[in-house]
């Protein structure tokens, strides 16, 4: 999507500890309006840690980050879900019992304005109106991501792949401006990768959110992220284009130290030779 250049999401000297762990050291960055920005690094740099920053989930000791202009310290999480920040989880968290439909209903619940007692109107009040109109909304939701075929299914009954994508509909269910993806495309085979990296552009170009993702396969982040930040124990080691990023030395040598074993090897079996 193009970049409209106003932004959305800016982090300012984030610092997070945990005890005398340091998860994120004075960390800064922002994300415009209709961006698909990527945060990697290798294991422990503080990827999700910044995710759960931005989600509400962990409180930084310093630093402020905020949100169309206004800040985000202080809110609780379902304040954050109210004004437009949707996540989803590294590890899967759907209720595996319940129908996809109702997985991704549970996504809506903070935007059900109608409580107990006008729920006791049910049928002249406007709670039947309402429930009508979240029922419309999650099966757009269920067609947007081509999930018709199970909608009735349990969760837990699903494919890995598939999982992940009832877990994306239920974050979408709120209605986000901004996603937050950990690993979306984590264990999934080739086809699930391609299938999810075009969910997430759909996404982006055509419902216009703007996307926070975590991801290790540099192949999909190559692809679809418009920039890239790179975590290395916890400091920002460098940001920009995808391209740019990868040609960094120092990002070679923090994240791709594979081919700097690759390289020893060599020399190690030159040496030899
Ligand atoms: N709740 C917590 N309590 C204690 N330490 C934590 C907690 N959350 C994160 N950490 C520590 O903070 C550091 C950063 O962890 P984080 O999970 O953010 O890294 P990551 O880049 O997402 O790693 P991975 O790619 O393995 O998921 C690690 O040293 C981790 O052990």
């Amino acid at each position: 999507m193009v970049q409209s250049g106003e932004l959305l999401l800016e982090a300012k000297g984030i610092n997070l500890r945990f005890g005398g762990i340091r998860a994120l050291t004075d960390v800064s960055f922002n994300v415009r309006k209709g961006e698909v920005f990527s945060i990697i690094g290798p294991n422990g740099a503080g990827k999700t840690s910044m995710l759960n920053c931005i989600s509400g989930r962990y409180k930084p000791q310093e630093g402020e980050i905020t949100y169309k202009g206004r800040s985000l310290i202080g809110r609780s999480i379902n304040d954050r879900a109210a004004i437009g920040i949707g996540r989803t989880f590294q590890n899967l968290a759907l209720f595996g019992h319940m129908s996809v439909l109702d997985n991704i209903m549970v996504g809506r619940h903070h935007l059900l304005k109608n409580n107990f007692l006008t729920g006791m109107f049910y049928w002249v009040g406007g709670a039947r109106k309402e429930e009508l109109e979240h029922r419309r909304a999650v099966e757009d939701i269920i067609d947007f991501l081509e999930i018709q075929h199970v909608r009735n299914e349990p969760a837990g009954t699903l494919s890995y792949g598939l999982r992940k994508r009832v877990e994306l509909a239920r974050a979408i269910a709120i209605n986000p401006d901004l996603i937050l993806l950990d690993e979306p495309m984590a264990g999934m085979n080739l086809e699930e990768k391609e299938d999810m990296a075009r969910y997430i552009l759909d996404l982006n170009e055509e419902l216009g959110t703007t996307v926070v993702m975590i991801e290790h396969d540099m192949g999909v982040v190559m692809d679809i992220s418009n920039r890239v930040m790179v975590l290395d124990f916890g400091k920002k080691i460098a940001a920009g284009l995808p391209e740019e990023v990868m040609a960094d030395e120092h990002v070679r040598r923090a994240y791709l130290g594979e081919e700097d074993e690759l390289l020893h090897d060599e020399e190690g079996e030159a040496a030899a030779l």
